[in-house]
């Protein structure tokens, strides 16, 4: 892994920033466009062509039926149900923390205002399976929706040569995913968003995926609500000499292992460590089963910061903005206060980032890219809007009326102060 020491803070940051800009690419921008165009007119025609082409399957029925799902659930190993079975309850129990409430207030007699907390009605999941395929975003998708009570949840996820993954299937059984579409990629998220023969359009697109999948959501926001970019898999970890290099170069590559455009970053105050963890990633990479697809993150976005002081470590950490962050410092804990940018935080040795992935109960879907400056993990307050509502009393409208008039009037708005000063007679 590449060690970068004796830049400058600014140095380092400029380099940063340019690869966070590098997982916006023109080429792909480009190439979603044109998919998204093909299926608004082709609508399933061209969800098939697409799926025979990225997928190499050819497919009859985009849906997949109940006895297919009730079938593929059977087949699954008891010990798989049961340990989905374990995840699905401690990320609901985490989940229903996260219920926005409705409000109602009475400021004065004669005036109520409230805020009506309503789930959305139909909700797209993207469920991924590229290279891997993920029950576990099955669950991490599907359970905060149901909390929120969204009626209609809908499931999309990549055609497979040999059939949908059966856990996939035995996960939305297990979450409750009310219909479940064989696509994935550009031309699910287009079909989404707009609607096809098949495949309902839905309100909220939501999900993880790799970057055509991530730059199909930005392009499709705005005709359609989107949760975040949730791109290709980010780790950032913050260690010094008390970290143990054989875990943090563990952790470096689970993340790694998702996709060739994953991204590791660890940052450092000890030579001594960023040398071992360098040392300790190439000898675990060469027994991974996924070697060339870590390898290659590793090669192209695998790095380790070497700086002065923790303080420094941690300023250069908000700028990068993981997705996910580990705090493997002495103390750990002590420093969350000070974390203004990060998907999801890991503190201590002993919560390896894939407690997070699979099980502890916060979600996995994470903001990417950077864009932690300004995006939160999905919740089930993704999956809820509100109706803010308004009742005045005869009484109550004779008392603001002349204020409401001259602030509309102070904005040219003659027909707003009319409309409220018609009440007077
Ligand atoms: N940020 C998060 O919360 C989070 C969570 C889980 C997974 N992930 C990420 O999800 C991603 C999963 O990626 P994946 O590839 O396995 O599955 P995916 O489902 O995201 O992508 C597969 C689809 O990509 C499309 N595709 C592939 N090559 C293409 C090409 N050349 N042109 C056009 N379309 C093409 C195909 O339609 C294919 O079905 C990884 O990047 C992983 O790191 C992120
Ligand atoms: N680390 C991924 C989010 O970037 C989530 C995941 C699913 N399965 C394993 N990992
Ligand atoms: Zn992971």
């Amino acid at each position: 892994m590449k060690i970068i020491q004796n830049e400058t803070l600014d140095q380092i940051k400029a380099r940063i920033r340019q690869q966070t800009e590098k997982t916006t690419n023109p080429m792909i921008e480009s190439q979603v466009a044109a998919i998204i165009q093909q299926v608004r007119e082709l609508g399933d025609e061209a969800l098939k062509a697409y799926s025979k082409k990225f997928d190499g399957v050819v497919i009859e029925n985009l849906k997949v039926s109940e006895t297919a799902i009730d079938e593929a659930f059977k087949t699954v190993d008891p010990k798989v149900i049961a340990a989905l079975e374990q995840a699905a309850e401690n990320i609901s129990s985490f989940h229903q923390l996260e219920v926005q409430k409705s409000f109602e207030d009475t400021p004065r007699a004669g005036v109520l205002r409230g805020t009506k907390v309503t789930p959305l009605a139909a909700v797209g999941l993207y469920v991924p399976g590229g290279t891997a395929a993920y029950p576990s975003s099955v669950l991490m998708n599907a359970i905060p929706a149901k909390i929120a009570g969204v009626k209609n949840i809908i499931m999309v996820t990549p055609p497979q040569k040999d059939g949908l993954s059966p856990t996939v299937l035995a996960a939305a059984k297990i979450a409750g995913v009310d219909h479940i579409y064989q696509v994935g990629g550009a031309q699910a998220i287009a079909a989404l968003a707009y609607g096809t023969a098949s495949i309902p359009r839905v309100d909220k697109i939501t999900g993880p995926g790799n970057a055509y999948v991530a730059t199909a959501k930005r392009a499709v926001y705005g005709q359609v609500a989107i949760d975040m970019i949730a791109g290709p898999s980010e780790i950032g970890i913050l260690a010094d000499e008390s970290a143990n290099a054989k875990d943090v170069a563990a952790d470096l590559l689970s993340q790694a292992e998702h996709d060739k455009k994953a991204r590791a970053i660890l940052i450092t105050n000890s030579e001594k460590l960023a040398r071992s963890v360098s040392d300790q990633v190439e000898k675990q990479l060469q027994t991974l089963p996924r070697e060339d697809i870590a390898r290659a993150a590793i090669e192209e976005n695998g790095f380790i910061y070497l700086v002065d002081t923790v303080t420094e470590m941690i300023d250069l950490m908000n700028d990068v903005a993981p997705e996910h962050l580990e705090i493997q410092l002495k103390n750990a804990y002590d420093y969350v206060d000070q974390i203004q940018n990060a998907g999801s935080v890991f503190l201590g040795r002993y919560a390896s980032e894939p407690l997070g992935d699979y099980l502890a109960g916060p979600n996995h879907i994470l903001p990417t890219g950077g864009t932690a400056r300004f995006s939160s993990a999905l919740g089930v307050w993704d999956f809820q809007k509100r109706i803010q509502y308004l009742q005045y009393s005869q009484e109550a409208l004779a008392d603001d009326a002349s204020n409401v008039a001259v602030l509309a009037r102070a904005e040219g708005l003659e027909a707003h102060a009319r409309a409220i000063e018609s009440r007077e007679n």
